[in-house]
């Protein structure tokens, strides 16, 4: 049976967050190639792809002072932060291309919404469809048009949990920076069950990041009702390859 995974290559991960608007190409080269192995597998799971904001999105939207929160009626500095974000999904899909993976992009600013209870609203339709087509969906964090708060940030960790409950996802994955959710030693914490237990050793990002670092990325995992993992670069392909990674979030 085909599998259906969700994978989030962190943007800390595919860009260098103390430069705006930088890729780290060997970074985002070995993710690709990661995907590309991965996908050539007899037992290849079908992948979305979620991509985070790293030096592009971050950097226009802590500019321009808009966050998942805080919104902007201000329409350049919202397509300042969607077109960055459109740039880095450019050079992730064209990468997977070279690689020889059918990646196609998905840019969320133009189909999904929130509402005035901050509830996101995005159409699963076009990502079913690529992946019943043989496409790999590359969805973008984005901004969204949000009412009551004109524009705000969409992370791709929210994208993640929405794509991985909408399409039933068997494999749910955050490739960041670090190994896992590291405790107060820099160890990988094996499992989280619960946000008390970790609170205290829970940070926002060491970089320009408005949507609030491992934080936010352990809550919203918490909420997935399915269980998730943050791992590193380096344990990718294992991943991919179905065997354990990093840290498991269950809620
Ligand atoms: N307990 C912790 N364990 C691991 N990382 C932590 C912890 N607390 C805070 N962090 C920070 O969280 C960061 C990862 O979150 P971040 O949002 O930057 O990653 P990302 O999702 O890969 O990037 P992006 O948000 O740009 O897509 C780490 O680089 C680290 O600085
Ligand atoms: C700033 C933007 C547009 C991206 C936020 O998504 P994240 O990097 O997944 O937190």
């Amino acid at each position: 049976m085909t599998t259906t995974t969700v994978l989030k290559l962190g943007g800390s991960v595919l860009t260098d967050k103390s430069a705006p608007e930088t890729v780290d190409g060997d970074a985002l080269d070995g993710a690709v190639g990661a995907v590309a192995e991965a996908l050539d597998a007899d037992d290849a799971p079908r992948l979305v792809l979620v991509h985070g904001g790293g030096s592009f999105g971050h950097h226009h939207a802590a500019k321009h002072g808009v966050s998942d929160a805080d919104g902007t009626r201000d329409a350049e500095a919202a397509f300042a932060v969607h077109d960055a974000m459109r740039r880095l999904n450019d050079a992730v899909v064209t990468r997977l291309h070279g690689a020889g993976v059918d990646a196609l992009p998905v840019h969320p600013l133009s189909a999904a919404t929130r509402d005035s209870a901050a509830r996101l609203s995005l159409p699963l339709d076009p990502a079913a469809t690529m992946l019943e087509e043989g496409f790999v969906p590359v969805v973008q964090a984005d901004m969204v048009a949000h009412a009551g708060a004109g524009a705000t940030v969409l992370s791709g960790d929210e994208l993640v949990t929405t794509l991985a409950r909408g399409l039933d996802a068997d494999r749910v994955g955050l490739c960041s920076t670090v190994p896992g959710v590291l405790d107060d030693d820099g160890a990988v914490i094996p499992e989280i069950t619960a946000f008390e237990d970790v609170r205290d050793v829970l940070g926002g990002s060491d970089a320009t990041d408005v949507t609030g670092g491992m934080a936010a990325k352990v809550r919203a995992l918490l909420e997935l009702g399915a269980p998730a993992r943050v791992f590193g670069p380096d344990a990718l392909a294992a991943f991919l390859a179905g065997e354990d990674a990093g840290t498991v979030i269950r809620g």
